[in-house]
């Protein structure tokens, strides 16, 4: 449903993006992982309209929503106010299905959003984009600032609008244990490039993946036990 071909995203001279291209098939989970200043907020923002590309091109079938870095609450307005902002551009004011899948969402629709904790700020910036009633939804580091547990319960949400709603998600995350751990297929970026894709499970296999972007994390041995088998392909 959603294809990049030979995506390069500029700021001035310096290439944030440099030729990336890869495919999110309908109702697919897929993580996006990679060191500081890879480019994945760019790409996910380029995937959004929200930065133009040098070149190349993003074709998507359905919609697409973003839940940007940081959550970017309209704080001084009421959580029912800022996920009813969520559906202005398709002039959708009905707020029934995000709180049948949000259902904690209703229970906190007139306090402020500025009042609320790191994590049902985010679950309202969750709710806000999925007001837009998206096939893709492109999260923009889900688990930032917040403690493991909220973390864990958000992924669970997560997990049930994929499967309830087949909601396609590309999620962007500096966790990449967490990133692993919901969707099945992942990318891993460096300085523009995709240098490795494939299932999860290989990729936190894989020794050169390992070694060289998430130091000594056992992500392998907490999502597979140590004796999976190695099979990613990993192209320098
Ligand atoms: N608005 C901007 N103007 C100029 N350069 C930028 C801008 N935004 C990002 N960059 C640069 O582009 C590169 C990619 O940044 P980007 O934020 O996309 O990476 P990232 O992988 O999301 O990093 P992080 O995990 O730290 O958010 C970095 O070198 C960054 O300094």
């Amino acid at each position: 449903m959603l294809r990049i071909d030979d995506l390069v995203v500029r700021y001035g001279s310096a290439v944030a993006v440099d030729g990336v291209s890869f495919e999110v098939g309908a109702g697919e989970m897929v993580a996006l992982v990679g060191p500081n200043g890879a480019g994945k907020s760019t790409l996910i923002n380029a995937i959004s309209g929200l930065v133009p590309p040098h070149s190349g091109t993003v074709a998507c079938e359905g919609r697409i929503a973003q839940v940007p870095e940081g959550r970017q609450m309209f704080a001084d307005m009421s959580v029912e106010d800022n996920l009813l902002l969520g559906g202005w551009s398709i002039r959708n004011r009905d707020l029934g299905e995000v709180y049948d899948l949000l259902p904690d969402l209703a229970g906190m629709r007139k306090r402020k959003a500025g009042r609320l904790s790191g994590g049902q700020q985010q679950m309202v910036a969750v709710g806000r984009a999925l007001m837009a009633r998206p096939d893709l939804l492109a999260i923009d580091e889900l688990s930032l600032g917040l403690a493991p547990l909220v973390v864990a319960e958000l992924a669970e949400h997560l997990r049930f609008l994929n499967r309830e709603r087949g909601t396609a998600v590309l999620l962007v995350e500096q966790e990449v244990t967490l990133a692993f751990d919901v969707c099945p297929r992942a990318l891993v970026l460096e300085a523009g490039r995709i240098i490795a894709a494939g299932p999860s499970v290989e990729l936190a296999q894989s020794e050169t993946v390992r070694k060289a972007y998430f130091g000594d994390l056992a992500v392998a041995e907490m999502m597979t036990g140590p004796t999976a088998q190695a099979t990613t392909e990993v192209s320098t």
